[in-house]
């Protein structure tokens, strides 16, 4: 759907050029929600805001469903635009126009008929569930409900592409939940490709398929999610996952658990996604004659499924704590290390 070569942006202050995008090379699937990582200054919101050219690119090429959008001229760039719908931090709403009226604008400006305006508009208010505010104004909405309006301004024309530029970094936890939950069924229901920047990777973790880690104008890593939680190269890639899961300070803690549990076999049970649906821990204590006791870990969930550790002790006979084990170990998708035999 979107195919970035070389591309660049320099900006030239008084005495000096910054780049803020460097030679940036990317593909992006049809459908994907796809996330770029960085740090303050590294270039993201450049970069987002160089795919329909709100900044000019230095050079490179940008083509969105086969459209080359660094050759179009400014009127076709116009036309082109309808196709990528954005949202923004801050919302950037039309003050003095009601919900309604901000999300039927840019249906004014695209010439789409009265009747059909209405009609649309409705369907964008049920959509993003703004039922019964739309004579609100901005200024009497919640920050969530805000960025609803933005999302359904942004979609008013059927865009292939939605850009979303730090869309929940100004909303408190929960509302950016909702509204994650929001972008989630939007690309489910549309089949929309989705590119949002963020700094924070609790938004990468819950609703991207693929993450592009930006430093200094580069993605400096870049791959399926979970493959990037599992395996992050990079420092600043550690960093981040970090952000989600803690350090990976589990030495101290590992000792502390073997000298405190000084029965039976205690094993690290790691799960690397598509295991949701295996209730693993009551599908084992069921089969085997065995208790399993639950001593630390931290488990999260990807698009992709759990993810994470999860340190248990299995007590009883030898026969069935080694049984459990290697069922675990051959049967299942989960990853089992022996922490501490039993005696
Ligand atoms: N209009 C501009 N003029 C000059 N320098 C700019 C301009 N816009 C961005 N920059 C510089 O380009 C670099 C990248 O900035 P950018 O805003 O893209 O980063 P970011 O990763 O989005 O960070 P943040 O989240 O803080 O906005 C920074 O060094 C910034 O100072």
């Amino acid at each position: 759907m979107i195919s970035i070569e070389g591309l660049s942006k320099q900006f030239r202050t008084d005495n000096k050029t910054i780049t803020a995008v460097d030679q940036l090379t990317l593909d992006i699937k049809e459908g994907e929600i796809f996330g770029v990582i960085g740090y303050s200054g590294a270039g993201k919101s450049t970069f987002i805001r160089l795919l329909n050219r709100l900044e000019e690119p230095s050079g490179g090429r940008i083509t969105i469903d086969n459209q080359e959008i660094t050759k179009l001229k400014a009127n076709q760039l116009r036309l082109a635009r309808q196709e990528i719908g954005m949202i923004f931090q801050h919302f950037n709403l039309l003050w003095s126009r009601t919900v309604k009226d901000n999300i039927i604008f840019p249906l004014e400006i695209a010439g789409v008929p009265k009747a059909e305006r209405e009609k649309r508009v409705k369907e964008l208010i049920d959509l993003v569930g703004l039922t019964e505010r739309e004579n609100a104004y901005p200024s009497q909405l919640s920050g969530g409900q805000k960025q609803r309006v933005g999302i359904a301004r942004a979609l008013a024309n059927n865009p292939k592409v939605l850009l979303c530029d730090e869309a929940t970094s100004a909303l408190d936890p929960e509302t950016t939940n909702s509204i994650l939950d929001l972008l989630v069924s939007i690309n489910e229901k549309l089949g929309l490709t989705i590119i949002l920047i963020t700094h924070e990777m609790h938004v990468i973790r819950k609703i991207c398929n693929q993450v592009a880690v930006m430093e200094e104008g580069k993605i400096v890593e870049q791959g399926d999610v979970l493959d990037v939680f599992l395996h992050p190269k990079q420092t600043v890639t550690k960093k981040f996952v970090e952000q989600v899961m803690g350090s990976n300070e589990e030495d101290d803690s590992v000792t502390h658990l073997i000298n405190t549990y000084n029965q039976g076999k205690i094993v690290r049970l790691h799960f690397v996604g598509e295991t949701t649906n295996q209730a693993l821990i009551s599908m084992v204590a069921k089969k085997f004659t065995i208790d399993i006791n639950i001593l630390q870990g931290k488990i999260t969930q990807t698009q992709r499924g759990a993810y994470g550790n999860l340190f248990v002790q299995l007590l009883g006979e030898a026969d069935e704590v080694n049984a459990a084990t290697y069922f675990i170990r051959d049967e299942t998708s989960v990853e089992l290390e022996v922490i501490r035999d039993a005696d």
